[in-house]
């Protein structure tokens, strides 16, 4: 085994295939699958993966002209051979080069400067003839400070194999030290010597020093283990200069370090314990547990409505897995992961688990991964990327909401964790529980209509439904009201008579209330009365945004912000006006017309600062707030018993948008935060605002009509060829030029059409079933400039066996050199989520 195969991180197709590299006899025990390694490339000097290993490596390679590998960059590797498996699989399933498909695996941590190093674990008894036996290498750990472990293997290189088993074994301790950008985080630490050392100095102290001498009988007692300055010198009640001298003599060490940041270190957890089921939540778990006790891969989707206790079956579940020294992984969509829904698993399972998601700093969420990488937690509940969790043998993955569109990743690698997780749950044998009271299209369909012979792309699919709440309680009134009726009784204010009434009657009851207006920001657009002039972002083909408490302009897409006009810039009429609703209106228009009302407005503008999302939800559950209000950030997750009245402004504002999912995207969101309302002893009521009240997506909504409005919607899709029984693969270019994306576009369509028609595919979607493949487009992208570039789009649409990636690809391949000369950038989205 003397060739590394490495795949190196520079994400380009150029650079996507393995290199082959040498392994010096010193690093020969350390390279796996798996492993980072340094490797020189060309001048530079480049950080890869190691994909595999000599025997799999071409025989034809000329070992005299391979150059060495440069060094391992950890002891233990942060991939897993199963892993690099996966990469490889999505990286043919989303198109995206390996290295973009491996490094999306990796804590951020690891993608900076790192140095890692050994110490002896706390507590660990060596025999004499492994001191012996260890040529050294334990006396120079002995010192009781970490070493640098490509330093030790310089210095022992034939200790490489005894050293990489004690670090497995837990007796040599492997610390990182990851750079941290977040500040604060470094702490000064003392790394102590050895106890018995510690003892005989005291001995030899003089009486004098007796501040020095009971410090160090202190640390002698405390043990090996290195802690922070802060708290010795508390603990021990000492002054620093008291540790400061013992460092001048050589008895301990003080430097800085990353420690290992506990994220929730300052909160308890009170211990749960599991909940006596209904005979619903019963039947609901007990095909999910018969399924982890076979230890055969298989999935199913968990219809529950909302506050069905969806929650309680996870968290049985994957107790049964625990017991079975399995591992169990769990995704929270990042919104939902809020303290609450953390308190509920790390309350069942202490410990055991590991929390990711992107609030966390970079070296926070390094070290909840090396948890699970070592071997630490059992359970990983984290947002999209949390379905990488380097466990070694998983019994059970959950997704939570699964129909939630942040499951997708918008850029590269752009694919799905729900499909990744069928993917590691066929490679662990582990059950995947898809949850949700409103299912995605996609996975309703796998569920209940897996027809033989048919690919869903989710394989089949269990279905297993909760149409109830827990304890009886009933799902909440729903009632609609056309807007265009208000405005014809004379009301043009933003609340319907009906959701006045409602608020004032909760405000006189002091129960809360959750209202939802999706779109953020005062006012939606900006129009000259006089001569029409629009506010639009001068990069984007987007309008402005009006933001009334910084008074500016601003584009949401890309960030672009202007001053408020006072005349129209175009013919400095003063008759600039605001148009169309945003939250902060709102804001202002529930103050205006109920004086003394509490509001806490939840969205983007609101949340960007750390822990301010978590800060809002607090202060809502203490009810020191009356009004939830908010975007799509209010709808979804949320258990507050005082919720009684739920109210949406302008339900129909995203159901014309150019997206075929947009009714789909509407019924969910409004079931969603429809569900916030009743869901303990207090009953609830929803009232949705709408113009076009007669709308499917939403009059299925009153009725809580799951079934009814996804069969209907379902009979479309397959009427129109959209998933789930076609497929997409949206291919965007951009650039500068218009002319040059149209002739780009032009190229690749007749490229994919040949390619498929070479490989036997015929065009037509007419009729059922059948392999076919079309190519629409090239057309300008909906959001037709974004960031200066214009954008066009080609949209493959298939369906049957046609391997359209390998069509896309190819019809790439084939005009890499032109695409590349003329500066196009070219995105490739299999199986797109956004259509914007
Ligand atoms: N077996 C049970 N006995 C009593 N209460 C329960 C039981 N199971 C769940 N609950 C309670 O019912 C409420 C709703 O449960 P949960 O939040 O899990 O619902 P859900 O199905 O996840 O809903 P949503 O989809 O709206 O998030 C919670 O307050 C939970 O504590
Ligand atoms: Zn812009």
């Amino acid at each position: 085994m003397t060739v590394a195969r490495v795949i190196v991180d520079v994400p380009s197709r150029d650079t996507d295939r393995p290199f082959d590299y040498a392994i010096p006899e010193r690093l020969k025990d350390w390279v796996e699958v798996g492993s980072r390694v340094a490797v020189p490339f060309g001048p530079r000097k480049l950080q890869g993966i190691v994909t595999a290993l000599a025997e799999d490596a071409d025989a034809d390679v000329d070992l005299a002209k391979l150059k060495p590998l440069e060094d391992v960059l950890d002891a233990l590797p942060p991939l897993s051979a199963e892993l690099v498996e996966l990469g490889e699989w999505m990286s043919r399933r989303w198109l995206c080069p390996l290295t973009v498909a491996l490094q999306a695996m990796l804590p951020a941590a690891l993608k900076g400067r790192s140095e890692k190093y050994v110490s002896p674990a706390a507590g660990v008894q060596w025999t004499d003839g492994e001191i012996a036996d260890s040529g050294g290498l334990l006396l120079a750990l002995g010192k009781g400070k970490p070493l640098k472990l490509d330093a030790l293997l310089r210095q022992y290189p034939e200790q490489g194999p005894t050293l990489k088993r004690w670090i497995r074994q837990g007796r040599l301790e492997e610390k990182q030290q990851v750079e941290d950008k977040s500040a604060g985080k470094s702490v000064l630490t003392v790394f102590p010597g050895p106890p018995e050392k510690l003892l005989q100095a005291a001995e030899n102290m003089p009486a004098r020093a007796s501040k020095q001498r009971e410090l160090l009988r202190f640390l002698a007692v405390r043990g090996a283990e290195p802690v922070a300055v802060a708290r010795l010198t508390e603990e021990a009640a000492v002054a620093l200069s008291t540790v400061r001298a013992l460092e001048e003599k050589g008895l301990v060490e003080i430097r800085p370090v990353t420690e290992d940041r506990d994220p929730y270190a300052d909160r308890d957890f009170p211990a749960s314990s599991p909940m006596t089921l209904t005979p619903k939540q019963a039947a609901a778990l007990a095909p999910i547990q018969a399924a982890i006790d076979a230890r055969e891969a298989g999935a199913f989707l968990l219809h529950g409505v909302t506050g069905s206790g969806k929650t309680e079956v996870y968290l049985q579940a994957i107790q049964r897995c625990l017991e079975q020294g399995r591992e169990a992984i769990v995704l929270v969509p990042e919104i939902s992961l809020t303290p609450q829904m953390v308190e509920r698993f790390k309350s069942r399972f202490g410990s055991k688990v590991a929390v990711l998601h992107s609030r966390l700093s970079n070296g926070e969420r390094y070290d909840e991964w090396r948890k699970i990488r070592e071997g630490r937690a059992q359970v990983a509940v984290g947002a999209r990327s949390a379905i990488f969790a380097p466990f070694a043998s998983i019994g059970l993955i959950v997704i939570d909401e699964e129909h939630e569109t942040s499951y997708k990743q918008e850029e590269s690698p752009k694919y799905h964790a729900r499909d990744v997780s069928i993917e590691r749950a066929r490679q662990h044998g582990a059950a995947v529980v898809l949850g949700s009271a409103t299912p995605s299209l996609e996975t309703y369909e796998a569920a209940k209509h897996a027809r033989g012979g048919r690919r869903s792309g989710l394989g089949d699919i269990g279905y297993i439904a909760m149409p109830e709440r827990v304890a009886n309680r009933p799902l909440p009134g729903v009632s609609i009201v056309d807007m265009r009726e208000e405005l014809k009784m004379g009301n043009r204010a933003m609340f319907s008579r009906p959701l006045a009434d409602a608020i004032r009657d909760r405000l006189e009851k002091q129960e809360q209330m959750v209202l939802l207006l999706n779109r953020r920001g005062y006012a939606t657009f900006v129009m000259c009365r006089s001569c029409g002039y629009t506010a639009a972002c001068p990069h984007c083909e987007i309008s402005l945004t009006y933001h009334r408490g910084s008074a500016n302009l601003r584009c949401h897409y890309c960030g672009y912000s202007e001053a408020e006009p006072k005349t129209c810039p175009s013919c400095e009429s003063p008759h600039i006006r605001f148009f169309g609703t945003g939250t902060q209106k709102v804001e202002e228009a529930l103050a205006a017309a109920f004086p003394g009302i509490r509001v806490i407005r939840m969205d983007v503008d609101t949340t960007t600062e750390k822990g301010s999302h978590e800060r809002w939800l607090t202060e809502f559950r203490e009810r020191r707030a009356d009004v939830l209000l908010g975007t799509q950030m209010v709808a979804k997750g949320l258990d507050f018993p005082y919720v009684t009245l739920v109210g949406v402004l302008a339900a129909d504002a995203a159901l014309r948008l150019p997206d075929f999912r947009a009714a789909e995207r509407t019924f969910q969101l409004l079931t969603q935060v429809a569900g916030r309302a009743g869901r303990h002893e207090l009953p609830g009521e929803v009232i949705i605002q709408a113009y076009e009240p007669d709308h499917e997506a939403i009059t299925s909504v009153q009725g809580h009509d799951y079934d009814g409005f996804v069969e209907r919607a379902l009979l479309l899709r397959n009427q129109l060829g959209y998933p789930p029984y076609g497929r997409l693969i949206c291919v965007t270019f951009s650039h500068e030029s218009v002319p040059m994306l149209l002739s780009v576009g032009e190229r690749f369509a007749s490229a994919a059409r040949e390619t498929a028609s070479g490989m036997g595919v015929g065009r037509s979607f007419d009729g059922a079933g059948g392999d076919a493949l079309e190519v629409l487009g090239p057309v300008s992208s909906p959001i037709a400039r974004l960031k200066d570039r214009y954008r066009f789009q080609c949209m493959v649409k298939y369906r049957g066996e046609v391997d359209a990636s390998q069509v896309v690809s190819r019809a790439l391949a084939g005009m890499a050199d032109a695409v590349k000369k003329g500066g196009v950038q070219v995105s490739v989205d299999v199986d797109p989520q956004m259509m914007l």
